[in-house]
């Protein structure tokens, strides 16, 4: 599936102005866009300070399913950027969405093994849900079943969901023990937060959420429901969130399979690739059956700002 058009490389102020005059809404992605882990990107905070001059609106959208959208805030505010809690939409609050509004579980009752990190476990609880697993301390232990308290103390028999993430202290404890849920084929739904391979950081490119939940998938031969981008109902929770005009609204972001995609299938009214993460100028150009291509594109965020300020 491609764009109906050859990509537009914004690289004159010009381009610039008239890609910034087309919408009154821009969807960011995060990892590879504004940041490289804890690595600011270059004109990040000015770049979000002329949008805000210019009266748009800034949704941030990350399948980084390791903090909270509470946690996500406090990460902007160390860059020195105001963002409210509402304006953040994340793969695990996308997840835990699915678990509420689509499975329907029970909170105070039904619970939910967390395979990732607090990011999942947080906006589980703040929607009424106990969750097990995660950042648990036993977990960190060497995996041994005649000592491991998941299986010596046995299954909990709440657990009616698992959702897995992006977990960078993987171990084969807590791929056992979440495996041993999935095995419950009737009884536990398996939710995945997102479909990334990689995880762009700064000079380097690291396992992504994906490659750790097709590993459970391939052990359990299940199948996860994916929740993150491109996943139209993630789309559909923003846009009803803020009573979104598609055709006002650009997604930017740095990877084809999932950002360029949730903007193309939402029909949204551009797109817009950075370089800055995970693809290349040949990718973006690139026509194929295997991935759309974006509208415009540009090296980096910060690349954009220092047209208009010429
Ligand atoms: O592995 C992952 O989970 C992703 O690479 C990463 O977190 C993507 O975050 P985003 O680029 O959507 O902000
Ligand atoms: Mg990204």
């Amino acid at each position: 599936m491609t764009g109906t058009a050859t990509p537009i490389k914004i690289t004159t102020k010009e381009v610039a102005n008239d890609f910034l005059n087309r919408y009154d809404t821009f969807l960011f992605d995060c990892d590879g866009v504004l940041w490289l882990g804890n690595h600011v990107l270059p004109h990040t905070k000015e770049f979000l300070d002329t949008l805000a001059a210019l009266g748009k609106k800034t949704i941030f959208v990350t399948n980084n399913s390791t903090k909270s959208r509470l946690s996500y805030t406090k990460k902007f505010a160390s860059f020195g950027i105001t963002v409210k809690e509402e304006q953040i939409f994340t793969s695990g609050y996308a997840s835990a969405i699915y678990v509420r509004d689509f499975l329907k579980l029970q909170p105070g009752k039904d619970k939910v093994w967390v395979f990732g990190e607090t990011g999942i476990s947080e906006e589980l609880k703040k929607m009424g849900y106990e969750s097990l697993g995660g950042a648990d301390p036993r977990l960190q232990t060497p995996f041994d079943a005649s000592t491991s308290p998941f299986l010596v103390d046995g299954l909990d028999e709440d657990v009616r969901a698992v959702i897995a993430g992006l977990d960078p202290n993987i171990n084969y404890h807590k791929l056992a023990i979440t495996l041993q849920y999935l095995q419950q084929k009737d009884k536990v739904h398996f939710v995945g937060t997102n479909v990334d391979s990689t995880f762009p950081q700064k000079g380097y490119t690291f396992p992504g959420a994906g490659s750790m939940i097709e590993s459970i998938a391939f052990s359990s031969g299940r199948r996860p429901a994916y929740c993150g981008k491109p996943n139209m109902n993630m789309l559909n929770t923003i846009v009803s969130a803020f009573d979104l005009e598609k055709s006002k609204c650009c997604m930017v972001g740095d990877r084809l399979n999932t950002d360029m995609k949730f903007g193309v299938e939402g029909k949204l009214g551009g797109t817009l690739l950075v370089l800055s993460g995970i693809e290349t100028e040949e990718r973006a150009l690139e026509i194929s059956e295997e991935h759309v291509n974006p509208k415009f594109f540009a090296e980096k965020l910060g690349d954009i700002y220092e047209l208009t300020k010429q």
